[in-house]
């Protein structure tokens, strides 16, 4: 049954199912190196990320004979011969750690990897790479194998147009099952029995991130309602404090409003206006709170990722490549942050870690032509989704803003629907000021849904309220960690409820 089903996920869009073959050795970026045969991009990029250089965990300094000198001098003979055991004991661990080390890597390694060389220019934007060729032939010659070592031996079962089984008659080709928080047009099989749920798990994570809001409001309008009946005082009061918690002032007069019509002139408690915000925070939020929807028939959906640094971009775009190729479908990065050699780096590493197909380009390159370039590539290799990064920016920087208008014109060449998907990362840690960012990136990039990370730090998440209510932007995600697994679909009344400081 799960072998089937694991067929009929890895089968689904494609063409032709392919052939497995033996997985060509991948190069990742720091460890390019001039001697091996590798596809055309990987030596160039390797010399220009060679600065590193680091050679490949030879770890010199815990070899034992460095510590041995020492001990050679200065112990007697016993002590020297039970020493030399150590150092030879820890040879050996050292060296199992290596062979494992080596064989975890090689597993992961994804023969599909590419690593664009030379400066893309997107001014001048031709059928740019030589790589495509060369991509697709590689694609259809069958390196789909490496999607996932999990996904390899079901690929070789797989069987083929020319070999029809009775299996493969019998069962159509059905819609991948998309993770929580995605959906698509085409029909999706009936839901596999549900998980053990780890809700409670990731909602304390998100209480304890808006605790912050949520004990300063819960204990401000505590105060506030002891011993007093509301009266108009009372609720300018409490209009107050809301706004100052970022809600908004729409939401802030719709919680008053509510308030209002349903106690005025009596006794109110905390517990009674906690109730009425999460109610009247939800109904802003449930809107907005949809799955991502992917059109597959675009082959591939291009999601952008903008937003100002450090709001999470390349850690979002790592989540949600595992969450879709772990699902089956086929996942290209590419690393558009071509400002920070680390970025590339990262990306690289999730990519890697997501069994991801990766393109990459020099430090510096035009980031219009890289997102050009793995449109291009992404096509050729039939991947699923094509999630491209970019360098973070602050909003009110021009000419940086000029550059992700750029990138969008670009794509636009190839598809004029793409990007499908514009995300925005949003600092859960940041006040008003991302009110002015989604503006702006809105203005410029088209950005048509937001993902607000760091919900599990000090979060102000109040903001997010106020945002859904003014842009009524869809919000796809939160991130509550720095792990893979971090990433929540948007639920309003989850939100509403850790906000209000209201447990489940
Ligand atoms: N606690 C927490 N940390 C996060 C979350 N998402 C991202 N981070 C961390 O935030 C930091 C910045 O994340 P990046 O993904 O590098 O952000 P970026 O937007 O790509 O950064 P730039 O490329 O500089 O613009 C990293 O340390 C991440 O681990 C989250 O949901 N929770």
């Amino acid at each position: 049954m799960a072998l089937s089903f694991i067929k009929k996920v890895f089968t689904f869009g494609r063409e032709k199912p392919v052939e497995e073959q033996a997985p060509e050795e991948t190069t990742p970026v720091e460890a390019a190196v001039p001697e091996q045969e590798a596809p055309v991009a990987e030596s160039s990029v390797g010399s220009e990320f060679a600065e590193p250089a680091s050679p490949p965990s030879v770890r010199s300094g815990h070899l034992p004979h460095e510590g041995g000198d020492r001990l050679e001098s200065e112990a007697p003979a016993a002590q020297k011969e039970q020493a030399d055991e150590q150092a030879e004991d820890d040879l050996r661990a050292e060296l199992n750690a290596q062979e494992i080390e080596a064989e975890e890597a090689s597993s992961s390694e994804h023969p599909l990897a590419i690593e664009v060389s030379g400066e893309p220019d997107a001014t001048a934007i031709e059928p740019i790479s030589p790589l495509v060729g060369e991509m697709s032939d590689r694609t259809e010659g069958g390196d789909e194998a490496s999607v996932g070592s999990e996904f390899s031996s079901e690929i070789t079962e797989a069987p083929t147009d020319s070999e029809p089984s009775s299996e493969n008659t019998e069962t159509p080709a059905v819609a991948p099952m998309l993770p929580k928080g995605f959906s698509t047009a085409v029909s999706a099989p009936a839901p596999a029995p549900e998980a053990p749920k780890q809700k409670l798990s990731w909602f304390q994570r998100l209480r304890a991130g808006l605790a912050r809001t949520s004990s300063q409001l819960t204990g401000q309008i505590t105060a506030l309602f002891t011993k007093r009946k509301l009266d108009d005082q009372t609720l300018q009061d409490l209009e107050d404090l809301l706004i100052q918690a970022d809600l908004g002032v729409e939401t802030a007069m719709r919680v008053t409003d509510t308030l209002a019509s349903e106690r005025y002139g009596k006794d109110v408690t905390g517990e009674d206006v906690s109730r009425i915000m999460a109610q009247e925070i939800a109904k802003v939020l449930k809107p907005v709170a949809k799955p991502l929807q992917l059109d597959l028939s675009h082959k591939p959906h291009v999601i952008l990722i903008v937003g100002v640094n450090g709001t999470g971009k390349t850690t979002t775009i790592g989540k949600l490549a595992a969450k879709l190729s772990g699902a089956g479908l086929k996942v290209m990065v590419a690393a558009g942050d071509t400002f920070r050699a680390a970025a590339i780096e990262q990306l690289k590493i999730w990519a890697d870690r997501t069994k991801s197909e990766f393109i990459g380009t020099k430090l510096g390159a035009d980031a219009a032509g890289l997102a050009f370039d793995a449109f291009q590539q992404a096509k050729a290799s039939k991947s699923d989704v094509l999630i491209i990064d970019t360098a973070g920016r602050l909003q009110n920087k021009a000419e940086l803003m000029a550059e992700l208008e750029k990138i969008v014109r670009v794509l636009g060449k190839l598809d004029p629907d793409a990007p499908h998907t514009v995300l925005q990362t949003l600092d859960a840690t940041t006040g008003q000021n991302a009110l002015n960012q989604v503006e702006i990136f809105r203005n410029v990039a088209g950005v048509n849904g937001l993902i607000m990370t760091k919900l599990d730090g000090t979060a102000r998440g109040g903001i997010l309220v106020a945002i859904s209510a003014k842009h009524k932007l869809p919000v796809y995600f939160i991130g509550v960690g720095e792990g893979v697994d971090d990433l929540e679909p948007f639920e309003a009344e989850d939100f509403a409820h850790a906000i209000a400081g209201i447990g489940q």
